[in-house]
């Protein structure tokens, strides 16, 4: 079953290519991202050069994969596409950089994927825009150098720690995307709403947006959801009761939790009285991945403050327990100081 507020892609994704903004004045929000990014894609055009290389990092469906495009709309070159696994061998990397244009964009989505051998091709290749091709096996191999047109190598993770420090040294700019506001997304919502022909009233547009995770990629689902609903229930228009009511149907909350997120703090509360509980006992006890848990549900309960992550595992937080209706246990007494 795919998971509604997954932050994952998924097929009907596809539909949200159309909705991808093409140019950085259409990004809503992300203010630091762009604001560093237009600066520095504004000086490299203006001295015709290529950008410097980018890394772009954040939690699944907050637009690294549409900023990477912008990066190149932007720079008015072409954009390849590709990702860490895919990449198995030298070769393909190789294949790849040799058939890049001056100034190009090269997009690796997932590079804190790459293999140990591939990474090292990417350093020269970064650095010196150079390759250092092997040709031949044992004593009579040898190494010949090529030089490659001068690209800008767009990196994209879940990730930054899990990048090896020489990769991430090599990247000119990082940037962070973040959580959205509840008034970016719904801006996000209301234009997302027109391309699709959908009437939306204001205060719906916030509803979906209140229940969004912060994530653009999750409001545009829930849309299409709420679309379904507005169009067999109501007369079409997505105001905020059908949007409620929509939301109630598909068991999301008012903090937009659904099922696994509830799973995950209830899970804690519940079984391991609050924590810490590591996080792979959480992942057996709710049977989902650890790392999926880690890349995609926890960003936003960290960050709203219903979990935390403390070196001796997840905790519960006082919120989380409110949240269920629940009496946080007294934090012991006396032991402060
Ligand atoms: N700033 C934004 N303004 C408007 N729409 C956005 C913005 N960011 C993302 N979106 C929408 O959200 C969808 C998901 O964004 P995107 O695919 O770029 O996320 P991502 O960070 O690459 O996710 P993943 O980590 O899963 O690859 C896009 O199709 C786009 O429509
Ligand atoms: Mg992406």
């Amino acid at each position: 079953m795919t998971r509604l507020i997954s932050a994952d892609k998924s097929e009907d994704d596809l539909l949200e290519a159309s909705l991808r903004p093409r140019a950085l004045s259409d990004y809503v929000g992300q203010e630091k991202a762009k604001g560093n990014l237009g600066l520095f894609i504004d000086a490299a055009r203006g001295r015709g050069e290529a950008l410097d290389h980018v890394l772009l990092y954040g939690p699944p469906g907050l637009g690294k994969t549409t900023l990477a495009n912008i990066i190149a709309c932007e720079m008015g070159v072409n954009i390849k596409s590709t990702s860490g696994p895919v990449i198995e061998r030298p070769g393909d990397l190789a294949a790849i950089l040799t058939n890049l244009e001056a100034h190009d964009v090269l997009f690796i989505d997932e590079i804190h994927r790459l293999s140990h051998v591939v990474e090292e091709i990417l350093y020269p290749a970064m650095e010196d825009f150079q390759l250092d091709i092997i040709i031949g096996q044992g004593p009579s191999a040898r190494t010949i150098k090529l030089d490659l047109p001068k690209f800008t190598l767009v990196g994209a993770t879940t990730r930054a720690g899990l990048l090896s420090s020489p990769l991430r040294d090599r990247f000119g700019v990082i940037s962070r995307l973040e959580f959205y506001t509840h008034e970016e997304l719904a801006f996000i919502i209301t234009r997302s709403a027109r391309i699709f022909g959908m009437a939306i009233a204001p205060d719906g547009a916030m509803e979906l947006a209140r229940r969004s995770r912060g994530t653009p990629r999750i409001a545009n689902r829930l849309l299409r959801r709420v679309r379904d609903f507005a169009q067999v229930r109501a007369d079409g228009v997505i105001t905020r009761e059908v949007a409620d009511q929509a939301l109630a149907l598909l068991e999301i909350d008012e903090m937009g939790f659904d099922m696994m997120d509830r799973a995950i703090l209830l899970t804690i509360i519940d079984k391991f009285g609050g924590g810490p509980v590591g996080l792979d006992t959480i992942a057996a006890a709710i049977s989902e991945e650890s790392d999926t848990i880690e890349d995609v549900y926890e960003p936003f309960l960290i960050q709203n403050g219903f979990l935390n992550r403390t070196p001796r595992g997840r905790v519960a937080t006082a919120a989380a327990y409110s949240h269920f209706g629940r009496i946080a246990p007294e934090p012991p007494q006396g032991k402060l100081f």
